[in-house]
């Protein structure tokens, strides 16, 4: 198996874990839980708030110019955010004021794990990063793929942002990870399966999260 087969691999195999993730199963019931959605919507500013500076790093440590990648640079996702802010203000607006300004665990957690992948290295700091990308890309596409969300669901719109635009993203990102992989040896190559797997696992309980804050 290639590096990029492999790091597929570790998707597929996690994809069951997302299908079973309340926040998930929500999107897909197109259920509303207001408070989740700002929940969600809060953590991912902080997350992404440092994610993106990051990402622009580990990006600049391999030359990488690529367009799909740059046009997320200060991008503070404000249009999936917006989408899902919609569904939230139209069920119960007075849920913005009861949710918590802490930072939640896996956001923590996430943020801490894509720090520590950076001080071991740019090669395992880059596999760190491509969980957010890939699992938004993958997810959604299979999700729509599949008929688990619809065109009447009302996160359709949510699950279509990143099914088109990350799915360029995803391809340039794999290509780049495959070419710096074959610089690395096996043992380097191992633990960036590993910095990924992990990223892969916060990004599973980042979602859950915002619906475990219920009170
Ligand atoms: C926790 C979390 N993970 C992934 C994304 C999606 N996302 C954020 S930036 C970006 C492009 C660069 O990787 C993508 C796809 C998110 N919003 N929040």
């Amino acid at each position: 198996m290639t590096f990029i087969e492999q790091f597929k691999k570790i998707m597929q195999d996690a994809l069951p874990t997302f299908l079973e993730n309340p926040f998930i199963k929500d999107c897909e019931a197109g259920r509303v839980d207001a408070r989740a959605l700002y929940t969600y919507i809060y953590q991912d500013n902080i997350y992404l708030d440092v994610y993106l500076p990051l990402f622009s790093k580990g990006l600049d440590n391999f030359d990488i110019n690529s367009e799909s990648l740059r046009q997320f640079e200060g991008d503070q996702e404000t249009e999936p955010h917006l989408m899902l802010q919609k569904l939230a203000d139209q069920k119960d607006p007075a849920a913005k004021k009861t949710i918590t300004k802490e930072w939640l665990p896996a956001t923590i957690g996430y943020l801490k794990h894509i720090q520590n992948s950076q001080q071991e290295g740019d090669f395992i700091f880059l596999c760190s990063l491509a969980a957010c990308p890939y699992v938004y890309g993958y997810l959604n596409e299979k999700m729509i793929e599949s008929g688990q969300i619809t065109e009447d669901n009302p996160y359709y719109p949510w699950f279509d942002f990143y099914k088109g635009t990350d799915g360029q993203l995803t391809v340039d990102f794999m290509k780049v990870l495959e070419e710096q992989a074959e610089k690395v040896d096996a043992d380097l190559q191992s633990r960036g399966l590993t910095a990924f797997y992990q990223a892969v696992q916060f990004e599973s309980d980042f979602f859950a999260q915002a619906v475990e804050d219920r009170a």
